[in-house]
């Protein structure tokens, strides 16, 4: 373990989480320092160097608005130093997780994954995320995923039926050979090969059974209507009527998978999360406060059908990249000495949807590889 470390634990238990100081802590003040000092001397080159009154009004405005900018950054420079100057970095032992409890002495976790709008946030990259956290190295007993559609979307509901389906295949598949990232459409996009113990008649199967997938989904996009085939006779579709609009429906709720059912496993047999489709009731008179309305809603909702004592809470464009997301939290969380004091865990956020050559540092590399690594 790096430097001196602050840690949890409690009752003669080694703890599950340190706090550690990282080794390069003056690398990382050198770096955070030499900003500091350029950002001094740009605010001293401003006061110096004020346009003259009689300067066009263009170059006025443009001095001015480069003044706020460059105060606001420096602002933002200055209060988040002092994460920068004290970095700290947390490690999780997720092996003493497992020696402490097993499988059925684990809490339960629901998931909230919230989408708002069909045309931005493409029914294939939703239920891409949803298949992510369906797929969690967790005991699938202890799961249950909702999906929040504020759109209220025959369409989103159409491709979670669609996602209950193929989850009998791809969880399994993503289990045994330990696939990551576990979200189909990222893990196919980034040209994977098939990993070790994969045959790749295995791997082309799966591959093979994506691409019908993301056809039949294409299709149902483009046409914007629910095929007719026994696979749609859910009593799930007959919610929507032709009166019903993103922005004005009534509430739906319906279990896609229940492990009440016999049929809930998956093709090895083994027990597949609870999946739940939601769409809160919208009206155009009532404010429904976007995604905070919705989580208010999924609290609601899913207090009652499995009321678990960890929420996740993920948005439809951000799939878990790491299958063992929930086991670094309850690490936090089940610390038995500083458990009871931390309610929230947050992970970093990285982006790859990103535009060609990347031309507006989407991926914020030096942020996740710089910063946050030591926060
Ligand atoms: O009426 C709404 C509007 C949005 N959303 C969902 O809220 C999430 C975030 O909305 P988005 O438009 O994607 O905002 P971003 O700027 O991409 O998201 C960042 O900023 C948001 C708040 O500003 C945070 O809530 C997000 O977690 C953070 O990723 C998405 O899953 C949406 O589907 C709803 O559920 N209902
Ligand atoms: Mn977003």
């Amino acid at each position: 373990m790096a430097g001196s470390s602050v840690s949890g634990g409690g009752g003669g238990r080694p703890p599950l989480f340190a706090t550690e100081k990282p080794k390069r802590v003056l690398a990382y003040r050198l770096y955070a320092g030499t900003i500091f000092a350029g950002i001094l001397l740009i605010w001293f080159y401003r006061a110096t160097h004020i346009p003259a009154r009689g300067s066009s009004s263009l170059g006025w405005r443009a001095g001015l608005g480069l003044l706020v900018a460059e105060l606001w950054f420096g602002l933002y420079w200055v209060l988040t130093l002092s994460v920068r100057w004290n970095p700290v970095r947390r490690a999780t032992f997720k092996d003493r997780l497992s020696e402490r409890y097993d499988d059925d002495q684990l809490p339960g976790v629901d998931i909230f994954v919230c989408t708002a709008d069909p045309a931005l946030e493409p029914p294939m990259l939703v239920i891409s995320t949803v298949l992510s956290v369906m797929a969690y190295d967790y005991p699938p007993e202890k799961l249950n995923i909702y999906l929040s559609d504020d759109a209220g979307s025959a369409v989103t509901f159409y491709a979670l039926h669609e996602a209950s389906e193929f989850a009998k295949h791809w969880i399994p598949f993503c289990k045994n050979y330990k696939v990551e990232p576990r979200s189909p459409a990222a893990y196919f996009a980034k040209g994977a090969t098939p990993h070790d113990a994969c045959s790749p008649q295995e791997f082309l199967r799966m591959k093979e059974l994506y691409k019908d997938l993301t056809d039949r989904m294409n299709s149902v996009v483009h046409s914007g209507k629910i095929p007719e085939v026994p696979e749609c006779n859910h009593r799930g579709f007959s919610e929507w009527n032709e009166t019903i609009t993103s922005g004005d429906h009534p509430s739906v709720v319906q279990i896609l998978i229940d492990r009440n059912k016999r049929k809930a496993v998956d093709v090895d047999g083994n027990a597949l999360p609870k999946l739940v489709y939601m769409a809160r009731e919208k009206r155009p008179q009532e404010q429904h406060h976007f995604k905070a309305g919705s989580l208010n809603a999924l609290i609601r909702v899913s207090s009652v059908i499995s009321n678990s004592l960890v929420i996740l809470n993920v948005d439809c464009d951000m799939y878990s990249n790491n299958s063992e997301s929930i086991r670094d939290a309850l690490c936090f969380f089940l610390d038995e000495e500083q458990g009871q004091d931390i309610g929230f865990v947050q992970y970093p956020q990285n982006f790859d949807n990103v535009v060609h050559n990347d031309s507006y540092g989407n991926p914020i590399n030096v942020v996740n590889e710089v910063n946050r690594k030591i926060i």
